[in-house]
């Protein structure tokens, strides 16, 4: 039996199996990284530039292809997959831009005394090879968001997708090659976890770009040593509801940021606090857009919700919305399985430390939690060991200052939801959420260094 078989989330069928690559042909890969510097280091920035405007061409051009692919794969809804595909076409674009604007700075030494006459000149130069290691859930999005930087800084690439991922990935790096990147420059592999940690702990590897689990980030920084990480991990972000928000915004919000992708997004609104002299109103709009939702098959361009990654995934949800009720929470929707799919569930009087809000739960579940003053929402909502994203609806904007500082995230949106994600933004947490900034422009300055020269 091959060392791992890919099964379609939603029909169980066997798409492809495949055995993992092992340490030899780690350190073949990462030969041909180190040889493939020469290649980036004659090339210059228009080059890379052009290059990742093709890239960002072809994408358009094999964008239902590459959607199907991740449909299939992941059970993403096919509405979904085109949303991640148009979104990696300006990704790619955004990574195109920024390759022609890497600018550096010009310093005089008159600052302090004694006068030199001397001029620094600060130059942003490639790490030299960075291991790109990427999630399930944005399969293509998210490598482009590390391909993209890395390869406009000038680095070679170590790609290494999820193994659910390995058709979507393979078409993605012919993408690259198409568009002109050379083999020594992007390399992708699916090694076993021994050999992916070889990897990681390689001289010639000089920062890990992942993104993914706290395990796994445990696992490579354990591995990596002494080397650049870059971290994107796991969020418990909030939708928050102020008593003169829009609910009407706040209910679409809740509903694309929850229930879309199946809930199985890092930036997710996994919580949801509702100020109590709104509490009743938003809850019952949520719950009539929530019955109107289609749910199924992921394939049909109607469907909102499909399935779960894989049954492990929809067990450890299903159960954590079980455990809720045995610990007294009300079901108001759903809590309705069939198979891999999970119905979207809104659900309230979640003790504040069941699993199902005190975890990240990566599924399609909104726990309702009334709050009466800001003081106290401050505190529930900073109480995790995350800090991704959260998202406000108000009309007070000093109240939105407010929270912007006394809230422990990487990004507040007012009036949107903590799924808002625009590429060119710079997205990471605090806390358990990671480490660095993702975002075209910060990922290229996360996998370069500045280097000085002195006139
Ligand atoms: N901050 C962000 O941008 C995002 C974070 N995530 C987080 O990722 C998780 C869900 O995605 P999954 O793919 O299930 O995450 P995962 O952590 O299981 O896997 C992510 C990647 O790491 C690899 N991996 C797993 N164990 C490893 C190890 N010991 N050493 C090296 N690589 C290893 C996997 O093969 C995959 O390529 C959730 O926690 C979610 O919050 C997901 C998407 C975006
Ligand atoms: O929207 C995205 O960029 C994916 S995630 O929200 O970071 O999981």
């Amino acid at each position: 039996m091959a060392d791992y078989q890919i099964i379609n989330p939603f029909g169980g069928d066997l798409i492809e199996e495949y055995d993992f690559a092992g340490r030899e042909a780690v350190d073949c890969a990462i030969d041909r990284l180190v040889e493939g510097r020469a290649v980036q280091a004659a090339m210059p920035a228009w080059q890379r530039s052009d290059i990742l405007m093709r890239l960002s061409g072809l994408l358009r051009e094999h964008a239902d292809h590459l959607a199907r692919l991740i449909t299939a794969e992941t059970g993403k809804t096919i509405s979904d997959s085109r949303v991640e595909i148009e979104r990696a076409c300006n990704t790619a674009l955004a990574s195109a831009m920024e390759a022609r604007a890497i600018t550096g700075e010009a310093l005089d030494s008159d600052a302090y005394p004694p006068q030199r006459e001397r001029i620094g000149v600060v130059l942003w130069k490639p790490l030299g090879t960075v291991m790109c290691i990427t999630p399930f859930n944005f399969p293509v999005n998210i490598a482009v968001h590390k391909i993209g930087p890395a390869f406009a800084a000038g680095n070679t690439i170590l790609f290494k997708p999820g193994p659910q991922n390995k058709r979507s990935a393979e078409f993605l790096v012919d993408l690259c090659y198409r568009a002109g990147m050379d083999p020594g420059v992007l390399q992708m592999l699916i090694p076993d976890i021994p050999a992916t940690s070889h990897a990681v702990a390689h001289p010639q590897v000089h920062a890990i770009n992942f993104t993914g689990g706290t395990a796994a980030a445990n696992a490579i920084a354990a591995a990596a040593g002494y080397k650049k990480l870059l971290f994107e991990l796991g969020g418990n972000d909030p939708l928050i509801v102020m008593e003169d928000g829009d609910l009407e915004g706040a209910v679409h919000a809740a509903i694309n940021q929850r229930f879309a992708t199946a809930g199985q997004r890092c930036t997710a609104a996994k919580r949801v606090f509702v100020q109590r002299g709104v509490y009743e109103a938003f809850t019952a709009r949520l719950l009539d857009a929530t019955t109107s939702l289609k749910v199924g098959d992921p394939m049909d361009e109607e469907t909102f919700v499909g399935p779960l990654i894989h049954t492990a995934a929809a067990d450890e949800v299903h159960g954590r919305i079980a455990d809720a009720v045995a610990r007294g929470a009300r079901v108001l929707s759903g809590h309705r399985r069939e198979g891999n799919i999970l119905w979207p569930t809104v659900i309230e009087d979640v003790p504040d430390d069941a699993p199902l809000v005190a975890d990240e739960t990566f599924g399609p579940v909104i726990p309702l939690r009334p709050f009466d003053t800001v003081d106290e929402l401050v505190t529930l909502a900073n109480d995790s060991p995350f800090g991704l994203q959260a998202g406000v609806f108000t009309r007070d904007l000093s109240l939105a200052r407010s929270l912007f500082n006394r809230l422990d995230v990487g990004l507040l949106a007012v009036n949107d939801g903590p799924g808002f994600r625009a590429e060119h933004f710079p997205f990471g947490g605090v806390k358990e959420s990671g480490v660095g900034r993702e975002g075209v422009r910060y990922a290229i300055r996360e996998m370069s260094f500045q280097k000085t020269l002195v006139i």
